[in-house]
C-alpha cells in the first residue's frame, strides 16, 4: 500500500504556495495525499489581501478525519494560524510518537504579510514534536532571536533549536547572500551536512519551501533516513523545476509529474562544514565488472580462495594484531601472483607502503585518511555508502568503485543504517553512472539473483563463503548465478 502523507497548512488563492504547492510535491512520490486546512488566505502572487483561521472545531474535526481509518505515515506542517491549533495538533501527535513531522515554519508569506499568530511557547511546543524543521535564514532569525552574521551564528542558532527537541534543523539557502553559495545545511546532534543544489530556481522561487518540505515528508513516509530523505527530496524538486512552466521571474508552476530524478538533479553533499573536495584522480579497476567479491579477514583465507579464481578480493582485518604489517605485505604479494585485484580495508598507510592494488574506506575514514596520498601513490579507491546522502558525498571523488550497502540484514557487522533493499540498490546503481558498483550486506545464494538483476558490477560477500560447509562449491554456485544473469 502506498504511504499516506498529511499536509496541514493554509490555502493560497494564487496557487503558488501553501497546500496547493504541497500537493504538487507529494504527487511526485506516489504517496496518498491528505490535507487539513489551518487557515484560508486570499493572496495574489504578490500581495496578501486577507487571511482567516478556520474555527477550532473545524480544525480538530479535519485532524480527526485525516487520521482515519489509519494515521498518516508522515506529516508536513506549513502555516498554523494560532496557538490553539498548535496545542490541539501536538496533543494528537503525542499519541503517535513515531510519525515523522516536517515543519516549514511559514510565519509570513512571500507575497507579503503575516499568516501566523504563534507565541514563543506555541512555537517551542510545536518544535518539540518536529522531526525536520526547515527554516530559511529569516525564519531561523525569528525563531531564535539571533542576528545571523556568520556561519558560526547559524550553527549556534540551529543548535539552540535542537535543544528544544526537534531532531534535525535544515536551514534552507534561498536567502543566503551573494558571498555565500546557495546551500542547504542540515544540523543534528551528531553531524552537519551541506547540500549544494544544482538548481537555483528550486530554492529561490515562490513556494519552493513548501515543495521541499512536502517532498522531505514524502521521502520520510517512504522510510528514508533524514539525510537521505533530504537528498532525494532535493533531487525530485530539482527535477520538477527542470520541466516546470515559468510564470514570471519569481513564480514557476510544477504542473506535471516530473521525470525520475537523474544524477544532474541530485545535490552535491558535503559532510561537516568543510569545503568541496578537491579534484583527485584514482585509477580505474583493471577488470571493471569483477563479479563475485569475497571479503575475508586473513591471509589463510586468501590462500584458500585465490586458487578458485577471482577478479577482486578484499582483506578486512578488524582486530589489529602484532603481525598486521606482515599480513598485509604477504596478502599483496599473494594476490599479485594470481593477478587478482586486492583491496586492503581500513589500513591505507600500509596499503601505500606495500603498494597494494587498492584501498577500501568507509565514510568515517574519509575524514581521517589522506586521500591525496592514496591518489598520488596510484592506488585504487573503493568507498562504502549506505544511502543517497553518502552516495552524493562520494560521487564527485570518482573512486575506482562505490560499494552500496547493506542490501539485506547482515549478522557480520552492526549497521547503524537500515537495509536498503534491491529497489533502492537499482536507483543507486543508476546514479553511479560509469563508476563500477559493489553490492554488499546479507547477500547469499537465495537472494543474489535480485541483486545481480540491478546491474551492479560486483557482489561482495563475507558469510556466504566463510560460513559455508563446502567453500569451493559455495563459490562456484555464487559465481554461476552472477554469470547467468
Ligand atoms: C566491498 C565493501 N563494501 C563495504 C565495506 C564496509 O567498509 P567500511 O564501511 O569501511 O566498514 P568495515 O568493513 O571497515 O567494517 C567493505 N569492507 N567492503
Ligand atoms: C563488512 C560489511 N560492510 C557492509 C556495508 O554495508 O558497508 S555490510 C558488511 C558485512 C557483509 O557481510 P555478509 O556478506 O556476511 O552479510
Ligand atoms: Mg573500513
Amino acid at each position: 500500500m502506498n504511504p499516506v502523507v498529511l499536509t496541514i497548512g493554509g490555502t493560497d488563492s494564487s496557487g503558488g504556495a501553501g497546500l496547493h504547492q504541497d500537493m504538487r510535491s507529494m504527487q511526485c512520490f506516489n504517496v496518498v495525499q491528505r490535507s487539513v486546512v489551518s487557515l484560508i488566505s486570499a493572496q495574489t502572487q504578490t500581495k496578501l489581501l486577507h487571511c482567516e483561521a478556520v474555527s477550532d472545531d473545524m480544525f480538530i474535526a479535519q485532524l480527526d478525519a485525516a487520521f482515519c481509518p489509519e494515521p498518516p505515515d508522515a506529516i508536513k506542517l506549513g502555516a498554523l494560524a494560532n496557538d490553539t491549533q498548535v496545542y490541539q495538533l501536538v496533543a494528537l501527535l503525542n499519541q503517535h510518537p513515531d510519525i515523522p513531522v516536517v515543519w516549514d515554519p511559514v510565519l509570513s508569506t512571500s507575497a507579503g504579510g503575516s499568516l501566523s499568530q504563534l507565541s514563543f511557547d506555541g512555537i517551542a511546543t510545536l518544535i518539540s514534536r518536529v522531526t525536520v524543521l526547515t527554516p530559511n535564514l529569516p525564519e531561523l532569525e525569528y525563531l531564535t532571536g539571533f542576528a545571523l552574521r556568520s556561519d558560526s551564528d547559524e550553527l549556534e542558532a540551529a543548535h539552540q533549536l535542537l535543544t528544544l527537541d526537534c531532531k534535525h534543523v535544515l536551514v534552507t539557502g534561498g536567502h543566503r547572500n551573494q558571498a555565500s553559495p546557495l546551500c542547504d545545511k542540515l544540523y543534528n546532534q551528531e553531524n552537519t551536512w551541506q547540500f549544494l543544489p544544482h538548481s537555483k530556481a528550486a530554492r529561490t522561487l515562490r513556494g519552493s519551501g513548501c515543495l521541499l518540505a512536502s517532498a522531505i515528508a514524502s521521502a520520510l513516509a517512504l522510510h528514508y533516513d533524514a539525510e537521505d530523505a533530504i537528498c532525494y527530496a532535493e533531487a525530485v524538486v530539482a527535477s520538477g523545476f527542470s520541466v516546470a512552466t515559468p510564470v514570471n521571474d519569481d513564480i514557476c508552476h510544477l504542473i506535471q509529474s516530473p521525470p525520475t530524478p537523474r544524477s544532474v538533479h541530485f545535490p552535491q553533499v558535503i559532510k561537516g562544514l568543510g569545503r568541496k573536495p578537491s579534484a583527485l584522480k584514482f585509477p580505474p579497476l583493471r577488470m571493471t565488472n569483477p563479479g563475485l567479491y569475497p571479503v575475508v579477514d586473513s591471509v589463510e583465507w586468501l590462500r584458500q580462495l585465490l586458487p578458485l579464481g577471482f577478479d577482486i578480493i578484499q582483506l578486512r582485518i578488524k582486530s589489529v594484531s602484532d603481525g598486521l604489517s606482515e599480513q598485509i605485505r604477504d596478502a599483496i604479494q599473494l594476490a599479485e601472483t594470481f593477478s587478482t585485484q586486492l583491496f586492503i580495508n581500513d589500513h591505507w598507510q600500509l596499503a601505500i607502503e606495500y603498494n597494494a592494488y587498492g584501498v577500501h574506506l568507509g565514510q568515517d575514514d574519509l575524514e581521517t585518511a589522506d586521500l591525496a596520498a592514496i591518489a598520488k601513490a596510484g592506488l585504487r579507491l573503493g568507498i562504502s555508502t549506505h544511502g543517497y546522502a553518502e552516495l552524493c558525498r562520494v560521487l564527485p571523488l570518482k573512486p575506482s568503485y562505490i560499494a552500496l550497502g547493506h542490501i539485506f540484514p547482515t549478522r557480520t557487522k552492526a549497521m547503524p543504517s537500515q537495509p536498503q533493499g534491491t529497489q533502492r540498490l537499482a536507483d543507486y546503481q543508476r546514479l553511479c553512472g560509469e563508476i563500477p558498483t559493489v553490492a554488499i550486506g546479507g547477500i547469499a545464494l537465495h537472494n543474489i539473483d535480485s541483486v545481480v538483476a540491478t546491474g551492479v558490477s560486483s557482489v561482495a560477500v563475507v558469510t556466504a563463503i566463510t560460513e559455508s560447509a563446502d567453500v569451493p562449491q559455495a563459490v562456484e554456485a555464487l559465481k554461476g548465478r552472477i554469470a547467468h544473469a
